[in-house]
């Protein structure tokens, strides 16, 4: 293999290691519940957007770096070459870097409540990252027993989007509460859809990730139904009044909703095929929330 093969299959393994589309995860719930206050109380503060958008990232890569350090305790990523731990061979600094991230990163969130004298969203955040280290940190490494799936939907759904409409309003919101819900089902497709191709490493470290104890065939009739239930929802809270008529324009994003629940029920059993459906799912949470986003400040202007 020639020097350039070589550095071109390394930059490989670190895009995948970092992971960019993953980033979405941050975004979204932030702009989902800013445009459900401007939606409802015609009120946008840029800078606390901003701030919190920017802490919201730093959080995320708190997240996945301390992931990498997490499971390289346990062995699950002997093989996973596109670990950071596994690429730098430094456990040590991959953790020092994690942290920094995630000081910084409440660091925005004790800024914004500062400027605001409020507490309630470093509350509401704080509770969020307690929740996502008991995922993968010890003596919890509650995803090793199927629970990431229901500790994703709150922590972005209703924690992260209340907490981003509570930014901008300083109150809380039935309407919001409700419209979070979307957002935790589409991000917790995007943690189901990492498991599909993983049973044997996950199986081999002891980890009982909803697929493990599923199976893959019922695995992918779960995820029709989860992504079934993103639309049903939608429909549900727009008859309730939740959502305006013109958030019909979510049904924009069927298109990625059909090429996820069809990839993934042709290549369940297939690890090298179904891998990449975390990032089709990706697709159907940016599509989706996009739209969902569209709706809600569109309405606001017409
Ligand atoms: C790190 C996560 C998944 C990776 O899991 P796994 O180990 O199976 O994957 P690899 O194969 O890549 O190793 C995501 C886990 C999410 C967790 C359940 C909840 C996290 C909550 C956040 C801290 C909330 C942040 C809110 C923010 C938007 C302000
Ligand atoms: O690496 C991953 O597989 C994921 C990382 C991550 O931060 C995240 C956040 C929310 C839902 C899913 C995921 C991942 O799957």
């Amino acid at each position: 293999m020639t020097t350039k093969q070589i550095s071109k299959q390394d930059r490989g393994l670190w895009l995948a290691a970092i992971k960019p589309p993953i980033y979405s995860v941050a975004i979204a719930p932030i702009a989902v519940g800013t445009s459900i206050a401007f939606f409802e109380t015609g009120i946008f503060q840029p800078q606390i957007f901003l701030t919190f958008l920017g802490s919201a990232i730093l959080i995320i890569a708190w997240l996945n770096l301390s992931n990498d350090v997490f499971d390289s305790e346990t062995g699950i990523d002997v093989n996973k070459a596109h670990s950071v731990v596994n690429l730098t061979g430094n456990k040590s600094l991959v953790f020092w870097i994690a942290n920094i991230c995630l000081s910084l990163g409440m660091g925005g969130i004790i800024a914004l409540s500062w400027w605001q004298q409020d507490w309630n969203v470093l509350g509401l955040i704080l509770v969020c990252c307690c929740l996502g280290y008991t995922y993968q940190g010890p003596p919890f490494r509650l995803g090793y027993l199927g629970l990431g799936e229901i500790i994703c939907f709150f922590t972005f759904g209703p924690g992260a989007v209340s907490a981003a409409y509570y930014a901008q309003t300083q109150q809380f919101s039935g309407t919001s509460l409700a419209i979070s819900s979307i957002i935790g089902i589409s991000t917790s497709i995007i943690l189901f859809c990492s498991h599909f191709h993983q049973i044997e490493d996950d199986l081999a470290a002891g980890k009982r990730s909803p697929i493990v104890r599923l199976g893959t065939s019922l695995g992918a009739k779960v995820l029709a139904i989860a992504t079934t239930s993103i639309y049903i929802v939608t429909l549900i809270l727009i008859v309730g009044g939740a959502l305006p008529l013109l958030s019909l324009i979510i049904f924009g994003s069927l298109p990625f909703a059909y090429h996820l629940v069809s990839h993934v029920n042709r290549y369940h059993a297939i690890p090298e095929k179904v891998s990449n459906s975390k990032f089709i799912a990706v697709n159907l949470y940016l599509s989706s929330s996009l739209l969902l986003i569209l709706g809600l400040v569109l309405k606001s202007y017409v």
